[in-house]
C-alpha cells in the first residue's frame, strides 16, 4: 500500500445513509456454476426489494466483465483478481447504504472468504445457488457448455476448471424443482429475519 495516504472521514456518515434508506445494508453474494440461476434469482430478489421500497444494486458477472474487469480472463489468477475487485466495489456500495447483490461464479473458497473478511460480522451473506452440473449443462442458455465440451473454450468452470462448493453457506438454495419466486422468497425471508429490511 502506498505511504502518505490518510483515510478521510466524511461529514455524512454511514449511519446517516442507512437511516435515510431505512434499511441495514449487506451483500448477498450469490455463487454457483454457470447456468445455476445466480442472475435469475438475484434479479427476482432485487425486484422484491424494490417493491418493498428498499435501495439495492446488482453487480452481475457478465456486465462487470464488460467494463471494470474487461482486462481479466478466466485463468485462475484473473478469477482471483475479478473477485477481489468486486469485493471492494461491494464494500463501497454497502458503505453507501445499499443492499448489494452480486452474481459471480466465484469458484474459489479462499476468495469468497477474503471478501467476507472485508465486512462486519453477518453483513456478508453467502448464497449458494446449488444446481447440479448436469442441469446447468442441459440449460446451457449461452451455448457455453457445448463450446467447452468441444474444446472451443478452455478453463470452463465445472469441466476443466474447479468449482469449490460452499460448505456452510448462509443461504443454501437447493434449486431442484423450485420456482424462481420461491427461491427469491427464501432470500427475502432471511433478510427480514436478520432485520436487514422491514
Ligand atoms: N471459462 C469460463 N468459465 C466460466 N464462465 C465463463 C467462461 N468463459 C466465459 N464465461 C462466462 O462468464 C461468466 C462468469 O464470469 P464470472 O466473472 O462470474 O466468473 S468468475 O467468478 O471469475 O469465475 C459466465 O456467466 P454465468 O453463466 O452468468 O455464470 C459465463 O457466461
Ligand atoms: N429455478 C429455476 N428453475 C428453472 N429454470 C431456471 C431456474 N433458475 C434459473 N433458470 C434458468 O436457467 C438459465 C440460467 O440462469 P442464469 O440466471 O442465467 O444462471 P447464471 O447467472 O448462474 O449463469 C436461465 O435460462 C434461467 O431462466
Amino acid at each position: 500500500m502506498s505511504e502518505n495516504i490518510v483515510w478521510h472521514q466524511h461529514l455524512v456518515s454511514h449511519k446517516d445513509r442507512c437511516e435515510q434508506k431505512n434499511q441495514k445494508p449487506c451483500v448477498l453474494w450469490f455463487t454457483g456454476l454457470s447456468g445455476s440461476g445466480k442472475s435469475t434469482v438475484a434479479n427476482a430478489v432485487e425486484t422484491l426489494l424494490y417493491e418493498n421500497g428498499n435501495h439495492s444494486y446488482l453487480l452481475d458477472g457478465d456486465n462487470v466483465r464488460h467494463g471494470l474487469n474487461k482486462d481479466l480472463t478466466f485463468n485462475d489468477s484473473d478469477r482471483v483478481e475479478n473477485i477481489r475487485r468486486i469485493g471492494e466495489v461491494a464494500k463501497l456500495f454497502t458503505d453507501s447504504g445499499l443492499i448489494v447483490l452480486s452474481a459471480f461464479i466465484s469458484p474459489f473458497k479462499a476468495d469468497r472468504q477474503q471478501v467476507r473478511d472485508l465486512f462486519e460480522k453477518g453483513q456478508f451473506i453467502e448464497v449458494f445457488v446449488d444446481t447440479p452440473l448436469e442441469i446447468c449443462e442441459q440449460r446451457d442458455p449461452k451455448g457455453l457448455y457445448k463450446k467447452a465440451r468441444s474444446g472451443e473454450i478452455k478453463n470452463f468452470t465445472g469441466l476443466d476448471s474447479p468449482y469449490e462448493k460452499p460448505e456452510k453457506a448462509d443461504i443454501h438454495l437447493k434449486t431442484d424443482g423450485k420456482t424462481i419466486e420461491a427461491l427469491a422468497q427464501e432470500v427475502i425471508n432471511y433478510l427480514r429475519h436478520g432485520a436487514f429490511i422491514k
